[in-house]
Protein backbone atom coordinates (compact mmCIF):
# COMPACT_ATOMS: atom_id res chain seq x y z
CA UNK A 1 0.00 0.00 0.00
CA UNK A 2 1.44 3.61 -0.76
CA UNK A 3 1.09 6.42 0.96
CA UNK A 4 2.52 9.59 1.29
CA UNK A 5 6.00 11.50 1.49
CA UNK A 6 5.86 15.29 2.43
CA UNK A 7 8.98 17.19 2.22
CA UNK A 8 10.54 20.38 3.72
CA UNK A 9 11.77 22.29 1.05
CA UNK A 10 14.55 24.46 2.60
CA UNK A 11 17.94 22.53 3.86
CA UNK A 12 15.41 19.24 2.90
CA UNK A 13 14.85 19.07 -1.10
CA UNK A 14 17.41 22.09 -1.53
CA UNK A 15 20.20 23.91 -0.54
CA UNK A 16 18.73 27.10 -0.79
CA UNK A 17 21.45 28.39 1.85
CA UNK A 18 24.00 30.55 -0.41
CA UNK A 19 20.71 32.83 -1.80
CA UNK A 20 18.90 33.59 1.14
CA UNK A 21 22.03 34.71 2.52
CA UNK A 22 22.57 36.88 -0.33
CA UNK A 23 19.25 38.59 0.19
CA UNK A 24 20.26 39.30 3.85
CA UNK A 25 23.51 40.65 3.04
CA UNK A 26 21.72 43.34 0.78
CA UNK A 27 19.49 43.98 3.29
CA UNK A 28 22.65 44.99 6.00
CA UNK A 29 24.31 46.81 2.77
CA UNK A 30 21.44 49.15 2.28
CA UNK A 31 21.43 49.97 5.69
CA UNK A 32 25.22 50.38 5.69
CA UNK A 33 25.77 47.99 8.25
CA UNK A 34 29.26 46.55 7.96
CA UNK A 35 28.37 42.94 8.80
CA UNK A 36 27.73 39.90 6.38
CA UNK A 37 26.82 36.38 6.69
CA UNK A 38 28.85 33.62 5.28
CA UNK A 39 26.91 31.30 3.16
CA UNK A 40 28.65 28.08 4.72
CA UNK A 41 29.46 28.59 8.19
CA UNK A 42 25.59 30.96 8.86
CA UNK A 43 23.87 28.23 6.43
CA UNK A 44 22.40 26.82 9.56
CA UNK A 45 20.92 30.03 10.30
CA UNK A 46 19.59 30.64 6.63
CA UNK A 47 17.71 27.32 7.06
CA UNK A 48 16.00 29.00 9.90
CA UNK A 49 14.60 31.86 7.66
CA UNK A 50 14.50 35.07 6.26
CA UNK A 51 14.23 36.95 10.27
CA UNK A 52 16.60 34.74 11.85
CA UNK A 53 19.32 35.42 8.94
CA UNK A 54 18.41 39.66 9.86
CA UNK A 55 18.62 39.08 14.06
CA UNK A 56 21.81 37.49 13.40
CA UNK A 57 23.49 40.04 11.23
CA UNK A 58 22.05 42.72 13.57
CA UNK A 59 23.37 40.75 16.49
CA UNK A 60 26.98 41.54 15.27
CA UNK A 61 26.93 44.97 14.33
CA UNK A 62 29.95 47.05 16.63
CA UNK A 63 28.48 48.55 19.66
CA UNK A 64 28.59 51.91 18.09
CA UNK A 65 26.08 51.46 15.59
CA UNK A 66 22.42 51.77 16.42
CA UNK A 67 19.22 50.02 14.92
CA UNK A 68 16.24 52.06 14.24
CA UNK A 69 13.32 50.55 15.86
CA UNK A 70 11.24 48.48 12.97
CA UNK A 71 14.31 47.93 10.91
CA UNK A 72 13.13 44.02 11.05
CA UNK A 73 10.20 44.62 10.10
CA UNK A 74 10.86 47.05 7.36
CA UNK A 75 14.13 44.63 6.08
CA UNK A 76 11.94 41.67 6.24
CA UNK A 77 10.01 42.72 2.57
CA UNK A 78 13.59 43.97 1.37
CA UNK A 79 14.90 40.41 1.80
CA UNK A 80 12.03 38.96 0.37
CA UNK A 81 11.82 41.19 -2.89
CA UNK A 82 15.79 40.57 -3.26
CA UNK A 83 15.59 36.61 -3.04
CA UNK A 84 12.80 36.82 -5.28
CA UNK A 85 14.76 38.32 -7.87
CA UNK A 86 17.58 35.77 -7.48
CA UNK A 87 15.86 32.61 -5.88
CA UNK A 88 18.15 30.48 -7.82
CA UNK A 89 21.32 31.80 -9.01
CA UNK A 90 23.60 29.37 -6.33
CA UNK A 91 20.26 26.70 -5.08
CA UNK A 92 20.52 23.53 -6.30
CA UNK A 93 18.94 20.35 -5.28
CA UNK A 94 20.64 17.97 -2.68
CA UNK A 95 22.45 15.30 -4.67
CA UNK A 96 19.81 11.82 -5.92
CA UNK A 97 16.93 14.04 -4.99
CA UNK A 98 15.15 13.77 -8.90
CA UNK A 99 16.40 10.30 -9.19
CA UNK A 100 14.63 10.01 -5.32
CA UNK A 101 11.07 11.55 -6.52
CA UNK A 102 11.39 9.03 -9.96
CA UNK A 103 11.58 5.95 -7.57
CA UNK A 104 9.13 6.92 -5.00
CA UNK A 105 6.55 8.08 -7.34
CA UNK A 106 7.68 4.78 -9.29
CA UNK A 107 6.64 2.97 -6.60
CA UNK A 108 2.91 4.19 -6.16
CA UNK A 109 3.85 6.94 -3.18
CA UNK A 110 2.48 10.38 -3.55
CA UNK A 111 4.72 13.70 -3.15
CA UNK A 112 3.78 16.71 -1.45
CA UNK A 113 5.42 19.70 -0.15
CA UNK A 114 4.93 21.50 3.95
CA UNK A 115 7.48 24.82 3.66
CA UNK A 116 7.48 27.61 5.87
CA UNK A 117 8.73 29.71 3.41
CA UNK A 118 5.99 32.05 1.28
CA UNK A 119 4.51 30.53 -1.13
CA UNK A 120 4.83 32.75 -4.11
CA UNK A 121 8.65 31.81 -3.60
CA UNK A 122 8.23 28.54 -2.76
CA UNK A 123 6.31 27.77 -6.07
CA UNK A 124 8.90 30.10 -7.48
CA UNK A 125 11.69 28.12 -6.45
CA UNK A 126 10.03 24.56 -7.68
CA UNK A 127 9.56 25.79 -10.90
CA UNK A 128 13.03 27.43 -11.21
CA UNK A 129 14.61 24.05 -10.14
CA UNK A 130 12.16 21.97 -12.60
CA UNK A 131 10.20 19.96 -9.57
CA UNK A 132 6.94 21.70 -9.18
CA UNK A 133 4.94 19.30 -11.12
CA UNK A 134 6.30 16.38 -9.23
CA UNK A 135 4.12 17.15 -5.69
CA UNK A 136 0.22 16.65 -5.77
CA UNK A 137 0.15 19.38 -3.24
CA UNK A 138 2.29 22.31 -2.10
CA UNK A 139 1.57 23.78 1.57
CA UNK A 140 3.81 27.05 2.63
CA UNK A 141 4.18 29.51 5.11
CA UNK A 142 1.20 31.62 4.31
CA UNK A 143 -1.13 28.90 2.63
CA UNK A 144 -3.26 28.55 6.21
CA UNK A 145 -3.15 31.28 8.84
CA UNK A 146 -1.00 28.67 11.47
CA UNK A 147 2.42 27.36 9.85
CA UNK A 148 4.82 24.57 10.88
CA UNK A 149 4.99 23.32 13.51
CA UNK A 150 1.61 23.78 13.77
CA UNK A 151 0.30 20.47 12.62
CA UNK A 152 -2.39 22.14 10.34
CA UNK A 153 -0.04 22.89 7.78
CA UNK A 154 1.14 19.04 7.43
CA UNK A 155 -2.27 17.59 7.33
CA UNK A 156 -3.78 20.00 4.46
CA UNK A 157 -0.17 18.75 2.58
CA UNK A 158 -1.20 15.35 2.70
CA UNK A 159 -4.93 15.85 2.14
CA UNK A 160 -4.77 18.28 -0.40
CA UNK A 161 -2.83 15.38 -2.39
CA UNK A 162 -5.16 13.11 -2.14
CA UNK A 163 -3.07 10.89 1.20
CA UNK A 164 -3.85 10.15 4.31
CA UNK A 165 -2.17 11.06 7.27
CA UNK A 166 -1.78 7.83 9.02
CA UNK A 167 -0.30 6.60 5.98
CA UNK A 168 2.47 9.35 5.53
CA UNK A 169 5.56 10.83 6.98
CA UNK A 170 7.51 13.97 6.57
CA UNK A 171 11.12 14.60 5.49
CA UNK A 172 12.55 17.60 6.99
CA UNK A 173 15.92 19.20 8.40
CA UNK A 174 15.25 21.57 11.53
CA UNK A 175 13.38 21.21 14.88
CA UNK A 176 10.52 22.48 13.25
CA UNK A 177 10.31 19.93 11.41
CA UNK A 178 10.44 17.46 14.21
CA UNK A 179 7.68 19.43 16.34
CA UNK A 180 5.25 19.53 13.15
CA UNK A 181 5.94 15.77 12.96
CA UNK A 182 5.25 15.39 16.40
CA UNK A 183 2.09 17.19 16.27
CA UNK A 184 0.73 15.38 13.36
CA UNK A 185 1.67 12.40 14.75
CA UNK A 186 3.45 11.31 11.65
CA UNK A 187 7.03 9.64 11.60
CA UNK A 188 10.28 12.27 10.62
CA UNK A 189 13.08 11.80 8.86
CA UNK A 190 15.72 14.02 9.04
CA UNK A 191 18.31 14.93 6.91
CA UNK A 192 22.52 14.79 8.15
CA UNK A 193 23.40 16.27 5.05
CA UNK A 194 22.69 19.70 6.27
CA UNK A 195 24.74 22.23 8.46
CA UNK A 196 24.68 20.38 11.42
CA UNK A 197 25.37 16.93 10.27
CA UNK A 198 24.91 13.96 12.15
CA UNK A 199 24.05 16.22 15.41
CA UNK A 200 21.04 16.95 13.97
CA UNK A 201 19.87 13.34 15.80
CA UNK A 202 20.09 15.13 18.97
CA UNK A 203 16.32 15.95 17.92
CA UNK A 204 15.69 11.98 18.13
CA UNK A 205 13.92 11.87 14.41
CA UNK A 206 12.41 8.32 13.76
CA UNK A 207 14.90 8.07 11.01
CA UNK A 208 18.32 9.97 9.77
CA UNK A 209 19.20 10.02 6.07
CA UNK A 210 22.58 11.04 4.79
CA UNK A 211 21.56 10.53 0.95
CA UNK A 212 18.09 10.84 -0.61
CA UNK A 213 18.58 7.55 -1.93
CA UNK A 214 18.13 6.17 1.39
CA UNK A 215 14.42 7.51 1.47
CA UNK A 216 12.47 4.77 -1.18
CA UNK A 217 13.27 2.17 1.15
CA UNK A 218 12.42 3.71 4.69
CA UNK A 219 8.93 4.24 2.51
CA UNK A 220 8.89 0.90 1.53
CA UNK A 221 8.88 0.21 5.52
CA UNK A 222 7.17 2.92 6.70
CA UNK A 223 4.58 3.11 4.55
CA UNK A 224 4.30 -0.30 2.71
O1 LIG B 1 11.87 29.69 4.93
C1 LIG B 1 11.79 29.14 6.05
O2 LIG B 1 11.50 29.71 7.12
C2 LIG B 1 12.10 27.66 6.12
O3 LIG B 1 11.61 26.99 4.99
P1 LIG B 1 11.40 25.38 5.07
O4 LIG B 1 10.22 25.17 5.97
O5 LIG B 1 11.15 24.98 3.63
O6 LIG B 1 12.68 24.83 5.60
MG1 LIG C 1 13.96 23.32 6.18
Amino acid sequence: MAGTVVFDLDGTLADTSADLIAAANACFAARGIDVALDPVADALTAFHGGRAMLRAGYGRMGSGMLLPPGAEDEDFPRLLSHYGENIAVHTKLYPGVEETLDRLQADGHILAVCTNKPGALAEALLDALGVRGRFASMIAADTLPVRKPDPRPYHAAVERAGGRVASSFLVGDTETDRKTATAAGVKVALVSFGPEGEGISRLAPDALIAHFEELPELARLWLG
